[in-house]
């Protein structure tokens, strides 16, 4: 990327007002902002932006104004920086429903000391390296289950092989996996008639991701006569999430209040330590079951095809897989030294695909970014995927190469998960949920594609791919 390098002497910082910004008709910009329908190429459009002003920009949304920047020294600044109760802007929309439906908020909407005291109660039982310690073998059964419904599938089929949309069966693994970890029970997705339920409930979700991009850029008081549409299939989205969590949420409570329960997984411990108030609980692990479908699909999803694309990485892989099987069980918790090339693996996936555009962070105090002057009150959004596309922050940065994790040390470079004390909680539970998986599986299947040319992918609030490359998964000889 083209970086303009502002020469100014390191005494004097820039005002903030001559950050580069698109110049032209801002309203006429604005005015077709607000009438595009969706934002799919809003990565794309950010990246090209970064080309044409360089590694920082602003932009004003609505009366917000924005600074995104993309250097790994800039999140540096910003985690130095940060308060204690670290801020991102609500999800409009998002807000909109709970307070309709008069819900709490998650601790992913919270902010300042209510999410701080919300996160200090679930980090224990959910980011904790105890509480994966305690969830790693769910998670290896329901692995090692998919990898076996896989086999079955592949020895039914007449040419010893098959080929498909590998979508819909691993968001039945991420759905499966989760809720064997939140409330230690199988849904038994794998078998021939999955629970309609659980389907509905990922089409659900779609629809909220899909719906929430067309209204989180406009006021609310445009978008309800504009998008009238978008907020009615947002709402009716939402009631059917919150009706499946509530469901499973409320016949565990009562399994737990006749004392005839599960124990050992991440709801049943929440609510038999009663730390939190049950409405607060109820608006925390819906963020958990329905935060735990999509972010950890894309990435599997995603390093299937590009180690379907990269024999050679593939093998690699294998050979690192069949080598430390016996290892896995004596020590657990080791996972990921265990099967380094493997995590390297998935950090390249969520170089080149990151599920979350941007990182987000209000500014509480002034801010020096790029030898600018950032006042409180900006919102700053460090870009993921420019970040990951940057060659001046990783070389030949087109090409899907996991040894270059393994070769130097990457300080705020694998930054996918976000940072500091408000990272993703659900990162240890996502990073055991992929190593587990793609370790089964390659154990086990060769996968293979004839699709070479990239995949297309579109900004849903996740970052989804809009074309299902057909992988075939052989049997490993
Ligand atoms: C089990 C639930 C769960 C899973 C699985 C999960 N997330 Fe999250 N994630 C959350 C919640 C809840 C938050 C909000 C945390 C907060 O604001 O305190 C969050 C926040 C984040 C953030 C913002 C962090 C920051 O510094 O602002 C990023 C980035 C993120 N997740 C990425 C991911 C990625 C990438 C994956 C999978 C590859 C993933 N998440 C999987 C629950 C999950
Ligand atoms: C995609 C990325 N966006 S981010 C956090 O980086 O801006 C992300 C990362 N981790 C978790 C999520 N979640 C969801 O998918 C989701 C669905 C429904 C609900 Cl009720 C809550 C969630 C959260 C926000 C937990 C989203």
């Amino acid at each position: 990327l083209g970086t303009r390098a502002v020469t100014a002497s390191k005494a004097s910082v820039l005002p903030f007002e001559v950050i580069p910004q698109h110049q032209g008709n801002k309203r006429q910009r604005v005015l077709q902002f607000w009438k595009e329908q969706n934002h799919d190429d809003l990565h794309l459009e950010m990246h090209q932006t970064f080309q044409e002003l360089g590694p920082i920009f602003r932009c004003d949304v609505g009366s917000t104004r924005i600074v995104a920047v993309m250097l790994p020294e800039d999140c540096a600044r910003l985690h130095q920086a940060e308060s204690p109760y670290p801020h991102r802007m609500h999800l409009e929309p998002w807000m909109a429903y709970r307070e309709h439906r008069r819900q709490n908020l998650g601790v992913f909407l919270l902010n300042g000391p209510e999410w701080l005291s919300n996160r200090r109660w679930l980090n224990p039982n959910v980011l904790s390296p105890k509480a994966v310690q305690n969830l790693l073998p769910m998670v290896d059964t329901v692995a090692r289950d998919f990898s076996e419904a896989l086999k079955q599938k592949v020895l039914q089929s007449a040419q010893g092989s098959l080929t498909m949309d590998m979508q819909p069966d691993i968001h039945k693994y991420t759905v499966e996996v989760s809720n064997f970890a939140l409330f230690g029970e199988r849904l038994g997705l794998f078998g021939c008639n999955p629970s309609s339920q659980s389907l509905k409930f990922i089409h659900a979700l779609e629809a909220v991701f899909k719906t929430t991009t067309q209204l989180m850029f406009l006021p609310r008081s445009l978008s309800r006569w504009m998008r009238s549409q978008a907020w009615k299939e947002h709402f009716e989205a939402w009631d059917y999430i919150s009706e499946y969590a509530e469901n499973r949420i409320q016949k565990k409570y009562e399994e737990l209040a006749r004392g005839c329960s599960q124990y050992n997984s991440i709801v049943a411990n929440l609510m038999l330590q009663g730390n939190l108030p049950l409405r607060a609980m109820k608006a925390n692990i819906m963020d958990l079951v329905a935060g735990s479908v999509d972010t950890t699909a894309l990435p599997l999803m995603m390093t299937l095809f590009e180690l379907a694309r990269n024999p050679t990485v593939q093998q690699a892989l294998r050979q690192e897989s069949m080598a430390t099987e016996p290892n896995i069980y004596e020590n657990p918790q080791r996972l990921r030294m265990e099967l380094p090339l493997l995590w390297a693996a998935i950090k390249e996936t969520l170089r080149m695909y990151p599920v979350g555009l941007f990182l987000e962070r209000f500014l509480t105090s002034p801010l020096v970014l790029q030898n600018y002057h950032i006042p409180a009150g900006t919102l700053v959004h460090l870009n993921l995927y420019s970040m990951g596309r940057n060659p001046e922050v990783f070389l030949s940065p087109e090409h899907y190469n996991p040894q270059r994790w393994l070769e130097n040390k990457e300080t705020y470079k694998h930054l996918a998960f976000g940072f500091g004390v408000r990272q993703c909680i659900g990162r240890r539970l996502a990073e055991v949920e992929m190593l587990l998986f793609l370790h089964h599986v390659l154990k086990s299947f060769c996968v293979e594609t004839a699709f070479q040319e990239d995949v297309k992918f579109a900004y849903r609030f996740v970052m989804m791919p809009t074309s299902a490359p057909l992988l075939t998964f052989r049997p490993v000889s």
